[in-house]
């Protein structure tokens, strides 16, 4: 059983291809009430309120996958997921309209004084002249972001006539002109703008983007919004901008700490707020739970899942055709990691043929989790495998080439290690299966699968007979075996498939065989 906490309010009906499963068991707790049973869960779905902290990891030891039904992961520690080979996913776009028309919901509200006017009244109040409002029309719209809900800001900022100045690093020209809007630098926007709306993620860059300084580079009348992360706009900094009149107003959905208590600025009038409602709506809300369970249900089968936060994005088209690829590249890593059984400092991975055309940054990965998996007691994966190669001080690199040995593909890796490099190749014959073609130095052909056991000797003749003798004293069964050899005379190698691993008793008695030079288990 797949068993799936949900620590968040996540929609009921988007949660149905999970319920249907027979196999997936969904427990709806938050983490203090499921706090007994946090060790048995395999997936972990989130909003914002869960703070999936390194501590709450610990106590989750077969976490393999976090969903975000929504777009932020700031509430996640994903260093701490990937280093444990926990794949993170988020829903993207789900909530991109919601949180859009939210974010100008509250900037009319801002310059119109809507809740402040709703409040008055409400009170038995009716002073029309202290709610004299500014129009949106003609104003200079500042957006810092310009991603999915950035964008979707500025299509309606232009439909209500205002233009709209934006600052991303990360923003194309093209795209700019495309969406009618103009790039400028973040001085710029600052300098200009009668409104200025944020929408990049909360990252280390980002965190009190806007400060004092850059406050007070702003025009005086300034209006301000947030409804992307609490904290890009620095809370302290903006108090003094508020009291001396610099800003004339700022909306906020989200706070650096939610819910933000006795805030100070909670206190002033021209603040409006609103409790992190950006993508509270029934719409977004069966997005996204919609999009995180589909997902879910596809990791569960063993399907690619296609908005990772820590993995290469990977197509189903794609996914089908790297397939053979990745588990060819998981054996060459495997069988060449326990073959070096000694430290190495370099992986160098060579495509050649059909192979080179696909996304191979994936069959590399999986490649170096292969190579890893005999090295490290905790569990790797091609989420966690870069990191851990770094942490050991292991480098990688991919190449291409067009010697693919007479094969339609050859994925070639050589292991550098102290004194000594190894070879392998293996190639992937649709319909038949993958095929080690290359190893240490002689061609050879054998499949990289079950316990295999390597010999090394001299080309003497009667040696097939001397190891079939050893091993059928020690009553193991020998299912195929290949012989190669450099040349006739010189340096020859054996790869039998057994039907049972060996024991050390076995590898000591072929060793003492006259002309073996090394012998060695390696288990794929
Ligand atoms: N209030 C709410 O309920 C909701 C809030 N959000 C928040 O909105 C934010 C944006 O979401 P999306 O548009 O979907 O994300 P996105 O990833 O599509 O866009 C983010 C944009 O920020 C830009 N960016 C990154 N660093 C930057 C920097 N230092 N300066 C300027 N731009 C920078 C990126 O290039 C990107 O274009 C996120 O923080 C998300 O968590 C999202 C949904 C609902
Ligand atoms: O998707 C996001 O980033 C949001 O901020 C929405 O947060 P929520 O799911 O409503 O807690």
């Amino acid at each position: 059983m797949f068993r799936v906490l949900v620590s968040d309010a996540i929609s009921e009906e988007g949660l149905a291809p999970l319920r249907a499963s027979a196999h997936i068991d969904i427990v709806q707790k938050n983490v203090s009430e499921a706090e007994e049973q946090l060790h048995t869960f395999d997936a972990l779905l989130v909003r914002s309120a869960t703070k999936v902290t390194e501590e709450l990891l610990e106590k989750m030891p077969n976490l393999q996958i976090i969903g975000r039904a929504g777009v932020g992961v700031d509430n996640i520690d994903v260093d701490a997921a990937t280093k444990r080979g926990i794949v993170v996913i988020n829903a993207p776009n789900g909530n991109t309209i919601s949180a859009a028309e939210h974010t100008f919901a509250m900037m009319a509200a801002l310059v119109r004084r809507i809740p402040q006017a709703h409040i008055s009244v409400k009170s038995r109040e009716w002073n029309r002249s202290a709610f004299v409002g500014n129009e949106l029309f003609g104003k200079k719209l500042g957006i810092i972001g310009f991603g999915r809900i950035g964008s979707e800001v500025a299509k309606r900022a232009r439909a209500f006539g205002m233009s709209v100045h934006v600052y991303d690093p990360f923003l194309t020209k093209d795209r700019a002109e495309k969406l009618g809007v103009s790039i400028h630098s973040l001085d710029e926007v600052l300098a200009s703008a009668d409104i200025i709306t944020v929408h990049t993620p909360l990252t280390k860059e980002t965190r009190g983007l806007l400060g004092t300084d850059n406050l007070a580079k702003t025009k005086k009348g300034v209006y301000l919004v947030n409804c992307a992360r609490g904290g890009i706009i620095d809370e302290q900094a903006l108090i003094p901008f508020l009291e001396n009149g610099h800003v004339a107003g700022v909306a906020l959905d989200v706070f650096e700490q939610e819910p933000p208590g006795d805030h100070p600025l909670l206190s002033f009038d021209n603040v409006i707020v609103t409790p992190h409602l950006g993508a509270s709506t029934v719409e977004a809300q069966l997005n996204v739970a919609t999009q995180v369970a589909e997902e879910l249900l596809h990791f569960f089968e063993g399907r690619p899942v296609t908005s990772s936060i820590n993995l290469p994005a990977l197509s189903k088209d794609v996914y089908e055709k790297i397939q053979a690829f990745y588990h060819l590249g998981r054996k060459l890593g495997l069988i060449a990691s326990q073959f070096m059984n000694i430290p190495v400092q370099e992986l160098s991975v060579t495509y050649a043929g059909t192979v080179a055309d696909l996304e191979t940054t994936y069959i590399t990965r999986s490649l170096l989790a292969g190579f890893l998996r005999p090295r490290v007691a905790s569990t790797v994966n091609e989420v966690n495998a870069a990191m851990i190669a770094k942490e050991r001080g292991i480098t990688y690199g991919e190449k291409f080439s067009d010697e693919t040995h007479g094969y339609a593909n050859c994925i070639s890796l050589t292991v550098h290690g102290e004194n000594r490099t190894f070879t392998i190749k293996g190639t992937h014959v649709p319909n038949y299966g993958d095929r080690i073609v290359h190893f240490d130095g002689v061609a050879i052909d054998f499949a990289p699968e079950g316990h295999l056991l390597y010999i090394q000797h001299q080309d003497r003749p009667g040696m097939i007979g001397k190891v079939g003798n050893v091993l059928g004293a020690h009553d193991v069964n020998i299912a195929t075996m290949q012989v190669g050899r450099q040349e006739a005379g010189g340096k020859a190698m054996m790869i039998l498939s057994l039907d049972k691993p060996v024991d050390e008793a076995v590898l000591h008695a072929l060793a003492q065989i006259d002309d073996i030079e090394t012998v060695k288990r390696l288990e794929a």
